[in-house]
């Protein structure tokens, strides 16, 4: 009996059920990445995003080189290419680790589908988050609009499960079927390579994923609470692509913080605004391009200011705050969350312009952005999305670097004070004008 394995966002060989499940059977294993760029409604990737994969596709396949199989890479529609190399390798099993956007989630029914119909035995497991969106609602039944309720409900349960081991050997199928080169997807930026800055800020793959989980917690965590605000302090875990691209898995997070530190109580909260972004995405599969409060599509948006954008994009706004971190997006493909907040604020509401655009750019040069995460802290900020006050929280950028970062430090770290560039919004005016368009709603 023969299994197919299929990699999607869980790119790694530790904690991953459904190779832990192929391999419990002793017989041979194709795994398998498919890079489904074609299926109805999936959101091609952005730059930042296709450089990642790039690199942990190759740290993965080395990683299960090491186990003794190969990783077989193939290019199309995965309603169309899994069943094409299930045939091929005459396998009779098909396992994945579930997917949770709408057009995921439609590809995979797909999947189970088939396998029904030919004779194929086909099974799913939660490898990606730690509470399954379909087990978390209200006592009616309704989803639960609010993070905080939402996490007390997670956490009121039973607890994650534990990580399951990486396997210490795979059985490969031979022959092993053909596979792509990772190199003619080209998922790499040529001309120009723009990657210099994220290959200098990032090492990609599971084992990094473990080490920098490691340094976090044995440097970083005590002061976690404290300085996780401050964009001049290394205070955060910068884990956040390494769970995108499920390099380590959340439950293998909570659990190592959970028996390594005293008190992991803030850092396992934040942990559960990622599960509450997918919990949305699953309850809004439109998340990214549709308001999740309605009353919102009747906001009047401006015609767009085409220069203000561009200049938000390459940071350029005068603001000194909001220039530094779109500066060092460019650079590393990353920024600190709370000058995401305030660059996000930024944009939707002093320079009214539709969070669509923004989450656009983030889409496309974030190494962490995925489907959920991205959109649902956009309208968060943005004021159309789940959050208990959400159009009156306008950021000041100035009071805000005044606060999170009274010397400085990260501003010009980024090179946000930039000589002969001017303010492009008033703050005060534009808030109060973006205040009074919010009450004609
Ligand atoms: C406008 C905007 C867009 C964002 N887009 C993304 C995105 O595309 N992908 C993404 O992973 N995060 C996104 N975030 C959330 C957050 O900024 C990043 O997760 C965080 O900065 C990552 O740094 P870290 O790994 O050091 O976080 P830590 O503080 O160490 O937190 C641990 C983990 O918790 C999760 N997490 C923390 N905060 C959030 C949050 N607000 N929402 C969801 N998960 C969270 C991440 O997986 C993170 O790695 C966005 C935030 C804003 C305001």
């Amino acid at each position: 009996m023969t299994t197919v394995v299929l990699f999607r966002d869980d790119l790694r060989v530790g904690d991953h059920p459904a190779l832990h499940e192929a391999v419990s059977h002793g017989e041979p294993v194709v795994c398998l990445y498919v890079l489904d760029e074609e299926s109805e409604g999936v959101r091609p990737l952005g730059g930042a995003a296709r450089w990642w994969l790039h690199h942990s596709l190759t740290s993965l396949a080395e990683d299960l080189a090491g186990l003794g199989v190969p990783l077989t890479l193939r290019r199309g529609p995965a309603g169309e290419v899994v069943p094409g190399v299930v045939r091929e390798t005459g396998a009779d099993r098909l396992l994945w680790n579930r997917r949770y956007g709408g057009p995921e989630r439609a590809v995979d029914a797909g999947l189970k589908e088939w396998a029904g119909v030919n004779g194929a035995d086909a099974h799913s497991y939660a490898g990606s988050l730690m509470f399954e969106p379909w087990t978390v609602s209200t006592q009616n039944g309704d989803p639960y609009r609010v993070f905080t309720p939402f996490w007390r409900a997670c956490t009121s349960g039973p607890p994650p499960r534990e990580p399951y081991p990486a396997p210490s050997a795979v059985v490969p199928a031979d022959p092993a079927p053909a596979s792509d080169a990772l190199a003619d997807w080209g998922l790499l930026p040529t001309r120009p390579d723009w990657s210099g800055g994220l290959a200098r800020t990032w090492t990609v793959g599971e084992r990094a994923a473990h080490e920098r989980l490691d340094e976090f917690l044995d440097e970083r965590l005590p002061r976690y609470a404290e300085d996780r605000d401050m964009p001049a302090k290394p205070a955060t875990s910068g884990l956040s692509p390494h769970l995108r691209w499920g390099e380590i898995s959340p439950h293998t997070v909570w659990h190592t913080a959970l028996h390594r530190a005293e008190n992991p109580g803030k850092f396992l909260t934040e942990l559960g605004w990622r599960e509450f972004s997918w919990y949305n995405l699953y309850v809004y599969p439109g998340m990214a391009t549709r308001n999740i409060n309605p009353k919102f599509d009747a906001f009047p948006w401006p015609p767009l200011d085409e220069d203000a954008l561009a200049a938000w994009q390459q940071g350029r706004t005068g603001i000194p705050l909001v220039d530094a971190g779109m500066h060092e997006l460019w650079e590393t493909g990353t920024m600190q969350n709370r000058v995401r907040m305030v660059v996000a604020s930024l944009l939707s509401k002093n320079l009214l312009i539709d969070w669509r655009l923004g989450e656009q750019w983030f889409w496309d040069t974030l190494v962490d952005a995925d489907p959920a995460s991205n959109p649902h802290n956009w309208q968060w900020v943005a004021g159309c999305g789940t959050d208990a006050a959400p159009y009156f929280r306008i950021f000041n950028a100035e009071t805000q670097q005044k606060k999170f970062d009274p010397d400085f430090g990260y501003v010009d770290r980024w090179n946000g004070r930039q000589e002969g560039v001017e303010p492009i919004v008033d703050l005060k005016e534009s808030r109060a004008h973006a205040l009074e368009l919010f009450t004609s709603l």
